[in-house]
């Protein structure tokens, strides 16, 4: 198996800029492109998923420019959309797939989305049986489940859902079909998602309601252009927690972090399990906290999660199963089954990856159990093209006796372009 080999390394020591966060800058661009008036984004993620967004609204005839990681949205509402002449391509982004649906479901023309062979085998039933029960006709593959999908909207009515997953991306979807439906859209979810587009659409003049894990929205409200800061993403944090702390020597700092609590579920298991990080200087702006994170080495102890502390650290699972790997004693991660139906089965991947770079590791219906051996061997591992296990499987590498070859490294640019350069500058 050829790819890029990444040695051990017995210290990290500097301060790293993690990327725009991945879930704000999506929903940016897309409430930028329905408002009225001119919205700026700073610190746009310029991950190949963001960029699909970006794509997809420049063929919906949505004016922007972008110059580095700022991002010139000329919004002139959703009535000047236009129907576009090509399909739709995500690409591998189940956010650009799920929320765009959501968003153009009260349009009154017809729009084909794919993406690739990933994005074509997760499931959008999630999002086009309540579209199609507010009034949008859907088709798609397997009875509308799978991608390529044909919407064509039309008038919208608001209606009461009670979701069985805890999904940001369906909570999302709905809430901006809600927008333009008639009266009231109403989600309740068994536990509660991340809740960035709650907050925004509030900064974009919207009213939203939520009490708990309930979000009610009126249609006919109008969006109007806004600036948006993009706080750092703590799922791309999460990698240099998990280095920083298993690394023999050292001190990392990641300034400009989104902390928004429903995201901050990586820092309360990391810290159960005995980890050493600080939060300094917590701050708002945009509607969104963040602060900067200070990690030092710690020995780590198993622990045992699931309920709602999952849906705040869903992406974070791969890494934190590579932190497991090296605690003393037994890490149990359960209520975890949505993780199948990411980027890869990542129950299945974590397991067989780890695994092979000589961890111990159960696969469970619902998530992981896995035997912390204080030390990883190292070997090889594939990406199978998701992002997140490439990264995982690096930051193993970087602690790991021998080294791991990453196959399909190149997968991380989804959500984080430079991530190997990053790591040269600060691991030694
Ligand atoms: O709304 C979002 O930005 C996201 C929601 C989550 O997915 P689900 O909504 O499928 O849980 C998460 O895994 C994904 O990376 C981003
Ligand atoms: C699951 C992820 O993203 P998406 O659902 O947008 O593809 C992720 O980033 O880990």
């Amino acid at each position: 198996m050829r790819g890029v080999f990444i040695n051990p390394v017995s210290s990290v020591e500097g301060e790293i800029q993690v990327p725009g966060d991945k879930s704000i800058s999506h929903r940016a661009a897309l409430l930028g492109g329905m408002a009225h008036g001119e919205t700026h984004v700073s610190n746009f993620l310029l991950g190949q998923d963001c960029l699909s967004t970006l794509r997809c609204l420049k063929q919906l005839g949505v004016h922007w420019e972008r110059q580095g990681t700022e991002v010139w949205i000329r919004g002139e509402g959703m009535e000047a959309w236009q129907e576009p002449s090509d399909v739709l391509d995500a690409g591998n982004s189940g956010t650009t797939s799920r929320l765009m649906l959501g968003a153009l479901a009260g349009s009154p023309f017809a729009v084909t989305l794919t993406g690739d062979a990933s994005l074509r085998s997760r499931p959008m039933r999630r999002v086009t049986d309540p579209l199609k029960q507010m009034g949008a006709q859907i088709m798609g593959r397997k009875g509308g489940d799978f991608a390529p999908l044909t919407m064509s909207g039309g008038h919208l009515q608001g209606q009461v859902f009670r979701t069985t997953v805890a999904s940001a991306q369906v909570k999302s979807a709905i809430i901006l079909a809600g927008l333009r439906a008639s009266g009231e859209t109403r989600v309740e979810e068994p536990a509660l998602s991340r809740d960035h587009t709650e907050r925004m659409l509030r900064g974009f003049g919207v009213e939203v309601q939520s009490e708990e894990t309930v979000v009610k929205v009126h249609g006919g409200g109008c969006l109007t252009g806004q600036k948006v800061s993009v706080p750092g993403d703590i799922s791309s944090a999460a990698f240099f927690l998990v280095l920083g702390s298993l690394v023999g020597r050292g001190e990392m700092i990641l300034p400009n972090v989104g902390v928004n609590p429903t995201r901050t579920g990586i820092l309360d298991a990391l810290k159960a399990m005995g980890a050493d990080i600080e939060l300094l200087n917590v701050s708002e702006i945009c509607g969104e906290p963040r602060a900067t994170l200070r990690v030092r080495p710690a020995q780590l102890k198993g622990i045992e999660i699931g309920g709602t502390l999952i849906p705040r650290l869903i992406d974070e699972i791969p890494i934190l199963a590579v932190a497991a790997s090296f605690a003393e004693g037994e890490t149990v991660i359960r209520d975890a089954a949505e993780l199948r139906v990411k980027e890869t089965d990542r129950i299945r991947t974590v397991a067989v990856g780890l695994n092979a770079l000589g961890a111990k590791v159960e696969e469970l219906p619902d998530g992981l159990r896995i035997q912390g051996q204080t030390s990883l061997r190292g070997g090889q591992a594939s990406s199978l093209g998701d992002h997140r296990l490439a990264m995982a499987w690096a930051i193993a590498g970087l602690v790991s006796k021998e080294g791991v070859s990453v196959e399909n490294m190149e997968a991380a640019d989804v959500s984080y372009p430079d991530f190997l350069s990053v790591i040269k500058k600060v691991a030694q």
